[in-house]
């Protein structure tokens, strides 16, 4: 890299992130934001609005995401690197528009954006380049200048998303009664979507039908299952398995779900498993209810013991790879050449989503991609 400390063009960071409640009377109207138009069974959200009561309608996202940020202006001073670090989200307060304009305000006009989604898919990525068009526009009808907005690259495979992960792993396998460490299996679990949204999610040329979304956290469950054979000599069987389905019942989603998949461990006489969330950045709702309290009910009804490994979180390893993709892309902006951090097979992922990456259902402006409409 041939700065390690300038951050130009950008002059400024933003964490664009999912939201979520803070207290019971928001739990409704977030809901609301978060599907509006999405055609999500009633009795699904009536059942998700109880999980988010059952913690006093509090998410954990937004307080992961506190410490993320607290991480980053920590890791950037640490490491001389001046650059404002600012936090939107989608369905919730800090709102992204609010952020903008916030930013715009105080004089950002080129901006990289950290999404807290690893991998590529409609929800992870391309839904987040429509909230990015939709705030350009808002501030453009507010007559106010407007930022160029540059998506960082997916990160599922940079060593410092990985590595926390594997070590997370090594600690849940430590935790189990040696009896039974030997023979258990590693559930690496992920959020299910459409079979339709996985099958075109990334780019069409590099992975054709069949999509990035499953490749990618294949390629990182390999990753890990090779780094914990070097840490213990075991080379433990593991399966990709998925979580939090919604959606109508007709509509095909990736399956199996790990509380199915629990169930046929165990059938298998299987001693234990460690649930492995590679899925998600931080401990969302969905790894609080969908595993902690509903897979882990499950486990204990089976007899099947289990533990959940943590996320990456707001560990300084991640904090110190979100500063390496800022100052990698800013080298790239300035037109060097620069290493680009991967592990796996697959290689780092694109910059820019070419056109077609990740399609909606509902053809929509998205900000940075080759298809945005805005520069
Ligand atoms: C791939 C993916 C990620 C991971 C990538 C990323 O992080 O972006 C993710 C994250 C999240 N999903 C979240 C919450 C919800 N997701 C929903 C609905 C949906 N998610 C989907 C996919 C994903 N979702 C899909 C295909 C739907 C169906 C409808 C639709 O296409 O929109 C619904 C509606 C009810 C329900 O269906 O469950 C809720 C409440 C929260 C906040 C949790 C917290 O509060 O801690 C987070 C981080
Ligand atoms: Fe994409």
């Amino acid at each position: 890299m041939s700065d390690q400390r300038d951050p130009a063009p950008y002059d400024a960071l933003l964490l664009l992130s999912f939201g979520g409640p803070e207290g019971p009377d928001d739990v409704v109207p977030f809901l609301e934001n978060v599907t509006r138009g999405r055609g999500i069974p009633t009795e699904r959200l009536k059942e998700v609005g109880q999980h988010y009561f059952l913690f006093g309608g509090v998410s954990p996202i937004n307080d992961q995401n506190r410490a993320l940020l607290d991480a980053l202006r920590k890791d950037f001073a640490q490491a001389g690197l001046d650059l404002p670090v600012y936090w939107g989200n989608r369905n919730w307060a800090p709102y992204l528009a609010d952020t903008l304009r916030e930013m715009v305000t105080d004089g950002r006009r080129h901006i990289a954006v950290l999404t807290t989604s690893a991998y590529a898919s409609y929800s992870g990525c391309r839904q987040y380049r429509e909230n990015l068009a939709d705030a350009l526009s808002t501030l453009e009808a507010e007559g106010l200048p407007l930022p160029r907005v540059d998506k960082l690259r997916h990160y599922f495979n940079h060593p410092g998303f990985v590595e926390p992960m594997t070590d997370g792993v090594l600690a849940s396998l430590a935790e189990l009664d040696e009896s039974v460490r030997a023979g258990a299996h590693l559930a690496f679990t992920t959020h299910s979507i459409p079979d339709s949204a996985a099958d075109s999610s990334g780019p069409l040329e590099a992975h054709g039908k069949g999509g990035a979304y499953v490749k990618e956290h294949l390629d990182v469950a390999r990753v890990i299952v090779d780094a914990v054979r070097e840490a213990t000599g075991v080379t433990y069987p593991w399966k990709l398995v998925y979580q939090s389905r919604s959606g109508a019942p007709h509509i095909p989603w990736l399956e199996p779900d790990i509380c199915e998949h629990l169930e046929e461990l165990h059938g298998a006489g299987v001693p234990a498993a460690v649930m492995v969330p590679i899925g998600f950045v931080s401990d969302h709702m969905e790894v609080l209810y969908d595993l902690d309290t509903e897979a882990v009910a499950k486990a204990a009804e089976l007899g099947l013991p289990v533990r959940r490994s943590a996320t990456v979180g707001d560990d300084p390893r991640f904090a110190a790879a979100v500063r390496e993709l800022v100052l990698e892309r800013a080298a790239t902006e300035r037109g060097a050449v620069v290493e680009r951090c991967a592990l796996g097979a697959l290689g780092p992922s694109h910059d820019l989503c070419p056109i077609g990456c990740c399609p909606a259902r509902a053809d929509r402006p998205a900000a940075a991609g080759a298809d945005s409409p805005y520069a």
